[in-house]
């Protein structure tokens, strides 16, 4: 995802698209300007993490780019579907069939087991899954032994395994993941990593993951780096070394910019993120 990924991919090859994408919260004194007019590309195939200071806009741009979220202007697409302006009963069908979401908050059915939570977008859908790729996925991530239990019965990383089982387990065209490793420890991250580079390496999907882990953005294809609502800069094959470099530079400059909030948490570099 770029403003100039249209150079690498061919008109047609964008599993999401915005142009314009504006996103205010409120309204007079107190609007939150999240998105300031976002051009954008998801390339389908790769793999994207979008990184940026704490309150620059990530999780609003997912979430509009995944139609969970209305805009106050500009157009969005999934694919060739102008998504903004859709009916809700359309868009959640397209949701549906096409998207897997990982979230920080699971959004997991306290009333269901692990196994129905996974299974759960499918059934509703009525569709059956592919039993190998869900045991496979059940496997990597380390779920056999708890696929009866409730959410309440499983530790966040758990829980945060189950959704990440469920936004793997149809095989969606694109998956949006927010801060997925956010939870887990470093060898359950790596598997979530893992996985989400082999859906994109082995079966073609598209990942576009929000994340302050420069480790974890060193698994993806290119990072989007976002500020104040705005795309400043953009990272083919990142390495976490690299990534943490411009990250500091962001820090850097916002530190020379006078009038701007340069607190160090606020721009989302606070040590335990950039030591991950
Ligand atoms: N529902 C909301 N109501 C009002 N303001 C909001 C709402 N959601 C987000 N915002 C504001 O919009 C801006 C962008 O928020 P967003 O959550 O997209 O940032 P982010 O980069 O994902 O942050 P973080 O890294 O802390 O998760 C922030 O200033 C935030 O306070």
């Amino acid at each position: 995802m770029s403003t100039t990924a249209a150079q690498h991919a061919p008109y047609g090859a964008v599993a999401a698209r915005a142009r314009g994408l504006t996103k205010a919260y409120g309204s007079g004194e107190t609007a939150v300007m999240a998105l300031d007019s976002v051009d954008v590309d998801v390339a389908r195939g790769r793999f994207t993490a979008v990184m940026g200071p704490s309150g620059s806009g990530k999780s609003t741009l997912m979430h509009c780019l995944a139609g969970l979220d209305t805009v106050s202007a500009g157009q969005v697409w999934l694919g060739d579907t102008e998504i903004t302006g859709l009916r809700e009963r359309e868009l959640t069908r397209l949701r549906r069939d096409r998207v897997g979401f990982m979230f920080q908050s699971f959004n997991l059915i306290p009333t269901l087991t692990a196994a129905e939570n996974i299974t759960l977008p499918m059934d509703i859908a009525g569709r059956r899954p592919d039993e190998r790729w869900l045991e496979q996925v059940i496997d990597t991530l380390g779920l056999r032994d708890r696929l009866k239990h409730r959410p309440a019965q499983l530790s966040g990383g758990q829980q945060q395994r189950v959704a990440c089982a469920r936004a793997l387990a149809s095989r969606p065209e694109l998956i949006f993941a927010d801060e997925p490793t956010g939870n887990l420890d470093s060898r359950a991250g790596l598997e979530v990593l893992a996985i989400l580079r082999g859906a994109v390496d082995d079966l073609g999907q598209t990942v576009v993951m929000v994340t302050h882990d420069p480790g974890a953005a060193a698994h993806s294809d290119l990072v989007v780096f976002l500020a104040d609502g705005r795309i400043v800069d953009a990272m083919e094959r990142p390495t976490a070394e690299n990534v943490l470099e411009r990250m500091h530079l962001f820090t850097r400059s916002a530190r020379q910019t006078p009038g701007r909030d340069v607190a160090r948490g606020r721009l989302g570099v606070d040590d335990t993120a950039v030591e991950d």
